[in-house]
């Protein structure tokens, strides 16, 4: 089996999800190639075929003609599976390669279940097995769901790709910065992140207190986010901040694939939860099974008397 990786480098820098795709086509058993539109510092340090192709000539993104180099690499390698990270770099590209070429495509893979791949749906909340028909198929993978746990000092053996369309109706122009932020999680060393468990706004209060208490910052899951408890630089997760603090301590938080891609690579993970079974318990190093809204107060006096 042949898997081509769609790696995927912003402003000149590799982005850590390339390496992800390697360990996601390692987990399948794949013979790895990789395909980049950058320069040749940038390439991942692994030891596999990369074609290429210059950023300065081809740019940052445009829809089109990435979507040319891609094919062009299919091409060449004629792989089993073309696989892109699930960002909005991939989100764009894929179906346009998976359309061009006329295969199928299988959106956000999480895990490999028994030779099939496990999707999640319904917001996380479910997770299914499927396998794509047809000889060939189109693959996003979830950030965070593969871990690399390879040295990253391959050699590449890179081959420039260059493409007949050399212009695109579209131009990138560049990336606008985001509204400033109420708090900069990614500089934090301490994180204390309420979650859905939390029930209401305004016992967010009581997280934020035992935040101040570590003398970290308040930290928070997407429902609570997007139920306006919180404003939205609060957010950890795919959709909002990928943070590593020393320690990370998830309060009501069940762990979804997306919340834990945002904070897994923190040094200490402490979950909080009424439930000793959810899933954040795989990613914790300490699971306190309590009700966090009895536990937090007693806790940040605690601290505050230390
Ligand atoms: C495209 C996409 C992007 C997404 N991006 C993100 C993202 O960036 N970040 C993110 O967080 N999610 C994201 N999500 C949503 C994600 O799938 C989950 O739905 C979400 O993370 C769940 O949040 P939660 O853990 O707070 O809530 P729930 O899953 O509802 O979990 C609540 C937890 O609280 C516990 N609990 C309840 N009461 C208490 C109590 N009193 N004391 C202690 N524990 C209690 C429960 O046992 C449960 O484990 C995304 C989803 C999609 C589809």
């Amino acid at each position: 089996m042949k898997a081509l990786l769609v790696c995927e480098q912003r402003e000149g820098k590799l982005l850590d999800t390339s390496y992800e795709l390697v360990a996601f086509a390692e987990r399948l058993g794949a013979e790895v190639s990789l395909v980049l539109v950058g320069k040749e510092a940038q390439a991942p340090q692994v030891a596999a075929k990369l074609y290429l192709a210059d950023v300065d000539k081809y740019g940052e993104y445009s829809p089109e003609l990435h979507k040319h180099i891609v094919v062009a690499a299919v091409l060449k390698e004629n792989p089993d599976y073309i696989i892109f990270p699930h960002s909005s770099y991939g989100w764009d590209l894929a179906p346009r390669v998976a359309a061009t070429l006329r295969v199928g495509q299988v959106s956000e893979v999480v895990n490999i279940v028994d030779g099939k791949l496990e999707v999640s749906l319904c917001n996380g909340k479910l997770r299914r097995t499927v396998s794509p028909k047809g000889a060939r198929a189109v693959l996003t993978v979830q950030a965070g769901a593969f871990n690399y746990a390879g040295q990253k000092s391959g050699a590449p053996q890179v081959e420039a790709i260059e493409i007949s369309q050399g212009s695109s109706a579209l131009q990138f122009v560049g990336y606008e910065p985001a509204e400033k932020k109420e708090v900069d999680l990614g500089r934090a060393e301490i994180i204390v992140s309420a979650g859905r468990g939390v029930g209401k706004k305004e016992n967010v209060a009581v997280i934020a207190d035992l935040a101040k208490a570590f003398g970290g910052e308040l930290g928070a899951s997407r429902p609570v986010v997007d139920a306006g408890w919180v404003g939205h630089s609060h957010q950890v997760g795919t959709t909002g901040q990928t943070v590593s603090p020393k320690l990370y301590v998830a309060c009501g938080i069940s762990g979804a694939i997306q919340h834990l891609a945002g904070m897994k690579k923190s040094d200490f993970i402490v979950a909080i939860n009424k439930d000793k079974e959810a899933p954040i318990s795989e990613a914790a190093d300490v699971m306190v099974v309590a009700d966090v809204l009895q536990l937090a107060p007693v806790l940040a006096e605690k601290l505050r008397a230390a």
